[in-house]
């Protein structure tokens, strides 16, 4: 377990946090553009000393303002892969991921480098330098030097910024795997909801210096008061789902989930894996009555738990279907017709076309 308390200002802003994280999985750090998140993992790397706060890992204190207690940058055992890559430009690949392990202790090597290369698919890339790497490779190169350093912590600060949507896609995988098959901890600071739904365990959301909202990501996405500190038009549930069957005569994948089921376009993923999947807030419909003559696939019955009015066009709703969240996005001329409010019936409508390759990821 780590923890994480702090306090700390620059001339017009003050950074006032706490949070924990659990001994594995993704905490996202969560927010928009200059709410602090940099600042709070330049802290836990020893980049930046705060004026106040405690830091600690695995049981051991690295920063304790009151027991003026301040590990330097490397007995921290942290690894930070920053937004771009930094290697060395005239090292190969091999060598610059040598250069981790060498940073290592010698006793305590719990990932080895051919875990690594598999792990992050770099076998093809060892004989090359930096210069001939895409960016979605370089970092890919930089998240394996520093788990070679066999950090007890991984920090991620915008890994995925620099990089084009296509980029994106190639490397989040690979981020997911690491997240399930390393056991470490990660720290990871994104601005961007759709990496937070794909990537996250738990969710640290931010604003203005401050932790306004923090739990597991399902709970925190769901949540409406989420929705005035993100991209709103993005913003949306996240639920778990297993695959139940796939339908090969109309090419359609069944899903599972505590609640319901969902039929999606197929995807190409054996019966039984477990997948979670976004639904975003704008693709889903409410009606009050169960629509028949329509083409959307998933009529899903739900309650409405809360209704959120925005001050101009827009509204969120949030009903459950059975034990699971999902949340609705509409007019709030909509709201006032339809009059809805917490207790009253409804059917959650979703299109299958709506959910595609990027709403879908692996694992937990
Ligand atoms: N060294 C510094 N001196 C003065 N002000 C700073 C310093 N570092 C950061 N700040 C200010 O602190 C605030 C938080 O910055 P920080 O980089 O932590 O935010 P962020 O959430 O990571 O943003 P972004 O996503 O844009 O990187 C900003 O207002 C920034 O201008």
């Amino acid at each position: 377990m780590f923890e994480v308390v702090l306090k700390h200002q620059f001339p017009g802003f003050t950074l006032d946090v706490a949070f924990n994280g659990p001994d594995r999985g993704i905490t996202a750090l969560f927010g928009p553009s200059g709410c602090g998140k940099t600042t709070v993992i330049n802290a836990i790397a020893g980049l930046l000393r705060p004026e106040q706060g405690r830091i600690a890992l695995d049981g051991t204190v690295l920063f304790d303002s009151e027991q003026r207690i301040d590990l330097p940058m490397r007995a921290r055992r942290i690894g930070y892969v920053f937004q771009n890559a930094r290697l060395f430009d005239h090292m190969r690949v091999r060598d610059n991921l040598l250069y981790g392990l060498r940073r290592a202790p010698k006793d305590d090597r719990r990932i080895a480098i051919d875990q690594v290369i598999d792990l992050l698919g770099l076998e093809s890339l060892l004989s090359r330098r930096p210069a001939r790497l895409s960016g979605g490779e370089r970092q890919r190169v930089g998240v394996g030097r520093a788990l070679l350093a066999q950090p007890k912590l991984l920090l991620m600060d915008e890994p995925l910024a620099a990089l084009d949507a296509d980029r994106k896609a190639d490397i989040l995988p690979y981020i997911e795997r690491l997240r399930d098959e390393t056991g470490l901890p990660v720290v990871y600071v994104s601005h961007a909801i759709e990496e937070v739904a794909r990537l996250a365990d738990l969710v640290v959301l931010m604003d203005q210096g401050r932790p306004v909202m923090s739990g597991p990501v399902e709970d925190v996405l769901a949540n409406l008061d989420s929705f005035a500190h993100v991209d709103a038009f993005e913003g949306g549930a996240v639920i778990k789902v297993r695959i139940a069957a796939h339908d090969d005569a109309y090419r359609l994948t069944r899903l599972a989930f505590s609640g319901g089921e969902l039929l999606i376009p197929h995807i190409e993923l054996p019966v039984g894996q477990q997948l979670r999947v976004r639904i975003r807030a704008r693709d889903v419909m409410l009606a009050l009555n169960r629509p028949e003559a329509i083409s959307a696939l998933n009529v899903l019955p739900a309650r409405i738990s809360a209704v959120k009015r925005e001050e101009g066009a827009h509204a969120e709703v949030q009903v459950m279907v059975a034990a699971t969240a999902l949340v609705i996005r509409m007019t709030r001329q909509s709201v006032d017709r339809l009059d809805l409010a917490p207790g009253k019936e409804a059917f959650a409508v979703i299109k299958s076309v709506a959910i595609d390759r990027r709403s879908l990821s692996m694992g937990r």
